[in-house]
């Protein structure tokens, strides 16, 4: 059963990188915020750059082991390789892309990817799907034993990415060789890989399913990430175990967990109730009181902002709300005390847009992102 363990460790500008993996004939999606390491693994896996540490090796022969001085060339490690930009060679047909990763048998690599017809063509004339296959083609021609993917998605808008992930997420299924895909978004990640790492500044925060991120985040980040709202307070213990918070932006939460002084507090939008009117004084829970705002379609269900939270409702529990929305009302919205999640105070969770997820309720969640910067 194939293997590729990684462990490298380089001097980078900012700090320094320090990341392990082991991937087996699976898909590990590398995700995380821009700088943090991501294409500097790959690239190092790859051959592509040094590091000050650390070995690379595929069933136990090493790629790299800078204490043995090893140290392959490129075109030594059996790696398919698909960068952001596709790096095709804009003078060379499609066929001759191919054919220059040394496959014998282009036509065959464009037929298995829907773009046989494409052959001739060149790169500059195609679609950003087009040229997606054509360098998946292209990775895939020397038959490697590791696949390295750097946001192969990114070029692509919304609804060609939809559909190139799943024939991606099929592809990968087939290949059942180590696959490491570095991606900015969860949601490609949830849907390709079997598990996920998130790495800041250069370190992994938490390994995972996409599933196993989303309910037990290791931290404030991770939970952002997985399309949590983090917002600060600061908690003061109930006596029973639990902690009440004052959010800064007005509102009060309570959480089932313990603790006390400032803190990050993570909430998924599906984990939010909406209601028009107050809950009643005696449900103890907090409650937070904000004027509504619109009500945003995603995915099936319905999103809707009520002061600092964002709260993903089913249509009819959003039409339960009649007009409220939008009109600028007020709306209040509550959390079970177990959906709150509690971490020490972290900036970084806070500055970093959350992106959102549905629900993930039934096996592989379906997941619905949002990108940094635009409106809940
Ligand atoms: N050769 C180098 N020497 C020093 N620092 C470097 C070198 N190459 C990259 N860096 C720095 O290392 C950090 C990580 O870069 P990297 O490209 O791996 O991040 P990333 O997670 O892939 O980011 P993005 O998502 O924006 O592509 C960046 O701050 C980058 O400026």
């Amino acid at each position: 059963m194939a293997l590729l363990d990684v462990h490298l460790r380089a001097r980078l500008r900012a700090y320094a990188l320090d990341v392990a993996l082991t991937i087996g004939p699976e898909t590990v999606a590398l995700v995380g915020p821009s700088g943090a390491g991501k294409t500097t693994v790959l690239r190092t896996i790859a051959g592509l750059r040094g590091a000050d540490g650390g070995h690379v090796r595929l069933d136990g022969t090493p790629w790299l082991d800078t204490a043995a001085r090893v140290d392959l060339p490129p075109e030594r490690r059996s790696v398919g390789l698909v960068f952001q930009e596709y790096a095709l060679f804009p003078h060379m047909t499609v066929a001759a892309n191919v054919a220059f990763a040394h496959g014998d048998d282009p036509a065959t690599m464009l037929a298995r990817f829907g773009v046989g017809h494409l052959a001739d063509a060149r790169p500059g004339t195609l679609s950003g799907g087009e040229r997606q296959r054509v360098a998946l083609a292209r990775a895939l021609a020397r038959d490697p034993q590791v696949l390295l993917l750097d946001e192969p998605l990114a070029a692509l808008d919304t609804h060609t990415r939809a559909t190139v992930r799943d024939e991606l997420d099929a592809l990968l299924g087939d290949l059942g060789i180590p696959t490491l895909l570095v991606t900015h978004d969860f949601r490609d990640a949830a849907v390709l890989a079997d598990r996920v790492a998130v790495i800041v500044d250069g370190r992994i925060r938490q390994t995972g399913t996409a599933a196993e991120l989303v309910s037990a985040p290791a931290d404030a980040f991770v939970a952002s990430f997985t399309g949590a709202t983090v917002v600060r307070g600061v908690a003061t213990p109930d006596g029973r175990g639990g902690a009440r918070v004052a959010l800064d932006d007005g509102g009060v939460l309570t959480a089932a967990t313990a603790a006390a002084g400032r803190v990050s507090v993570a909430v998924h939008p599906w984990d939010v109730r909406v209601t028009t009117d107050p809950p009643r004084p005696g449900d103890g829970g907090g409650v937070i009181a904000g004027s509504a705002g619109r009500l945003v379609p995603e995915g099936g269900r319905v999103r809707v902002r009520v002061g600092c939270l964002v709260a993903e409702l089913e249509a009819d529990a959003a039409a339960a709300l009649g007009g409220a929305a939008g009109a600028g009302e007020t709306l209040y919205a509550t959390v079970a005390p177990e959906r709150v999640r509690l971490f020490a105070h972290d900036p970084a969770a806070v500055a970093t847009p959350a992106r959102t997820v549905t629900d993930p309720s039934g096996g592989r969640p379906a997941f619905a992102a949002r990108r940094p910067g635009e409106p809940a």
